[in-house]
């Protein structure tokens, strides 16, 4: 029985997801303490890491579009089986970096499989599991690819340089996953400062699970 609760934090590229993640378990870490689980897809675990590592490797240009979508999946069957579902299980805070709308928004439509087939692949590997809420990290693209081009050059990977109209029919797409989905995902806006978007996610993690908090 799935008793915990379950966030995805959920952007295009440079959004400042894992900034704003960082900065929210140090701050819940003294409150929530072993109850705070925190990971990341694709990877959280030894064969979902190795998994990324081949998936966002810059070198793996010839990688077909649906491997790709099924790499993704594979990576989140193993991350559920190994780490989200027990963490549920024992009543955990699980905040995951990314999740199935980054498939339905990058498989499905930055590289146009198709959003209704990636949601549905993803039901397999999922068996219907969804959080129960998601923070959505609303930014233009250029404004994301902007701060990875210039702060985290280090880290770019096969998704980041893709071209300009990948990443905004990425954000086209998360647009429209929020809108229909208004009661799990919260949008916020990215472009505030750092200390702003830090603030709009813990008001809004407070409010949806009090029950944490006591
Ligand atoms: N609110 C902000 N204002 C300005 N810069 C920011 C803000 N948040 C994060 N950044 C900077 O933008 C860059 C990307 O941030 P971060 O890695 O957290 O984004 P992300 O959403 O996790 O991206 P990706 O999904 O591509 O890994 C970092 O250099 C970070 O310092
Ligand atoms: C889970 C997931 C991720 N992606 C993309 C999104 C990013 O470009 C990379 C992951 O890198 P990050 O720095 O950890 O954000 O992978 C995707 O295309 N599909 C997915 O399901």
């Amino acid at each position: 029985m799935l008793i915990g609760k379950f966030i995805s934090f959920e952007g295009p590229d440079g959004a400042g997801k894992t900034t704003a993640l960082n900065s929210v378990v140090a701050d819940l870490t003294p409150q929530l303490k072993n109850m705070l689980v925190v990971t990341r897809e694709p990877g959280g675990n030894r064969i979902s890491e190795a998994i990324r590592n081949i998936i966002l490797d810059r070198k793996n240009t010839e990688m077909d579009d649906r491997t790709e979508a099924l790499l993704y999946a594979a990576a989140r069957r193993q991350h559920i089986v190994e780490t989200i579902q027990p963490a549920l299980n024992s009543g955990k805070l699980v905040l995951c970096d990314r999740y199935v709308d980054s498939s339905v928004a990058y498989q499905g439509a930055g590289r146009q499989i198709g959003v209704d087939e990636v949601y549905q692949m993803n039901l397999f590997a999922t068996a219907g599991l969804l959080p129960d809420l998601t923070i959505y990290f609303d930014i233009p693209s250029e404004i994301g690819l902007q701060r990875i081009m210039t702060h985290r050059t280090d880290e770019i990977n096969r998704l980041d340089v893709e071209q300009l109209s990948f990443h905004k029919r990425v954000r086209a797409s998360y647009l429209k996953i929020a809108e229909q989905n208004p009661q799990r995902i919260k949008v916020i806006d990215a472009t505030q400062s750092k200390a702003d978007v830090v603030s709009n996610v813990e008001k809004i993690i407070y409010q949806e699970n009090k029950e944490f908090f006591k």
